[in-house]
């Protein structure tokens, strides 16, 4: 699977107002994009326009995938809520996507994924029956299942443990591998460990980009230069002056 670089550039409308003006960003192809910004500020309009899902917000201006073809159906979101079916099985989650379309599950594959991220041992457990983590996990596994070459998640490790989440990000950086990521997040480690580029959307520019690690993802948490590149994330997002650390802003 190839996956394509997307660019979208243009103003995002949301009830006769402005949401988000003078946007220009470029989702490298095959690489996770980090977005982050205050609450309300319109990331997940923003995602939800690149997936082609309902939001009540319109883009003037483009979107376009650097292959020419449109992103209709190549674009599969994890959000922060799990969204599983209770009455399915861990398993039978995985494949909602099939049944959905009315299409065949592949349970083999189905299987596989589950096995992937850890579960296969709980595939017949109902999401009741499981953690919050394992839920989580079930849900990367459906996202995975679509095998779709854009992937959105909507903060979706944020109502886990830290460990867990550590956990889910090397997991979800290995299994997501190759495809065009966009992940939203507040949190300015998982910002730093996961991303190719990262940009903190708001403010009159629509997106400003932030400076990012250039060693390979998920890069470990313990490194100076994770350290470093969170405390002037940090900086940023709270509009903070650097304190006298010795670290370069
Ligand atoms: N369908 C809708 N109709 C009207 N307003 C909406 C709709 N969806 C979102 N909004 C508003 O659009 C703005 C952007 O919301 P959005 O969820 O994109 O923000 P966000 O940056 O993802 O926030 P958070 O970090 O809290 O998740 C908010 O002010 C929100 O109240």
């Amino acid at each position: 699977m190839t996956s394509p670089g997307i660019a979208l550039q243009g103003a995002v409308h949301l009830n006769e107002t402005i949401l988000l003006p003078n946007l220009r960003l470029a989702l490298a192809a095959g690489r996770w994009t980090v977005l982050l910004g205050p609450s309300g500020v319109g990331k997940t309009t923003l995602a939800r326009l690149v997936a082609g899902l309902p939001t009540g917000a319109q883009l003037e201006g483009t979107m376009r995938a650097d292959d020419g073809a449109p992103l209709d159906g190549r674009v599969a979101v994890m959000a922060q809520d799990d969204q599983l079916l209770p009455w399915s099985s861990a398993l039978a989650n995985v494949c909602i996507g099939s049944r959905l379309r009315g299409t065949r599950p592949d349970w083999t594959r189905a299987r596989a994924l589950l096995d992937a991220v850890g579960l296969l041992p709980l595939a017949e457990r109902k999401p009741g029956r499981l953690s919050t983590g394992q839920r989580q996990r079930v849900a990367l596994a459906r996202t995975l299942y679509e095998d779709r070459p854009v992937v959105v998640l909507d903060e979706p490790f944020s109502a886990l443990d830290p460990v867990t989440r550590y956990a889910m990000q090397d997991l979800a950086a290995n299994l997501l591998t190759g495809r065009t990521v966009i992940l939203i997040t507040h949190d300015p480690q998982e910002a730093m460990r996961l991303a190719y580029a990262a940009f903190l959307i708001g403010g009159p520019d629509g997106a400003s980009a932030v400076e990012t690690p250039s060693s390979p993802a998920p890069r470990p948490a313990d490194s100076p230069e994770i350290f470093a590149a969170q405390a002037v994330l940090l900086r940023r997002l709270t509009g903070a002056t650097a304190p006298d650390t010795g670290i370069a802003a």
